[in-house]
């Protein structure tokens, strides 16, 4: 299967996960940890700019797992005591903004240094612009949660 094809695929696959738009989402990045390396503690939304303007912002984030780690690489959400170990084909998905669209600081989250082994992750940005009428509209609404089973259905 041609590599484009197959990103379509994993991208189909995500967006019936989150039951959320695609049409926005930015490409796969793909990010590799080696000993030692972490992602310090970060929000994946944007900030507004001086006119109080958000663009591009960033509605959810998709992180599949390229590698196990032997030691190490964990990615932490500190307000939901969360901590997601890598595995390989394996991917979590949550939410960075309210409804109203702003920032939730409950998705603060970093990646742990890798101690033993390499990372290697692609990560998938969901943009606001798409889901108005897709967001499911819950009143409880769990930070993060880890779609179970995608390594099965991703074939990556
Ligand atoms: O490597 C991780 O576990 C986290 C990566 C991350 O937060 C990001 O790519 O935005
Ligand atoms: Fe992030």
């Amino acid at each position: 299967m041609h590599e484009i094809e197959q990103l379509n695929k994993i991208s189909q696959r995500i967006a019936d996960a989150t039951k959320l738009s695609m049409e926005y989402a930015e490409v796969f990045q793909v990010a590799k940890y080696d000993y030692g390396e972490f992602y310090k503690y970060h929000y994946d939304f944007g900030r507004k700019d001086r006119n109080g303007y958000r663009s591009l912002n960033r509605v959810a984030t998709v992180l599949i797992y390229l590698s196990n780690v032997s030691k190490g690489g964990a990615t932490i959400f500190p307000a939901s005591k969360t901590i997601i170990r890598p595995e390989i084909r394996s991917a979590v998905f949550w939410l960075n903004l309210h409804e109203n669209g702003d920032g939730d600081k409950r998705s603060l989250h970093a990646g742990c240094p890798v101690l033993e082994g390499t990372k290697w992750i692609s990560t998938k940005w969901l943009h606001e612009e798409g889901q108005e009428f897709l967001r499911p509209c819950n009143l409880v609404q769990p930070p993060v949660w880890k779609i179970s089973h995608v390594e099965e259905k991703l074939n990556i």
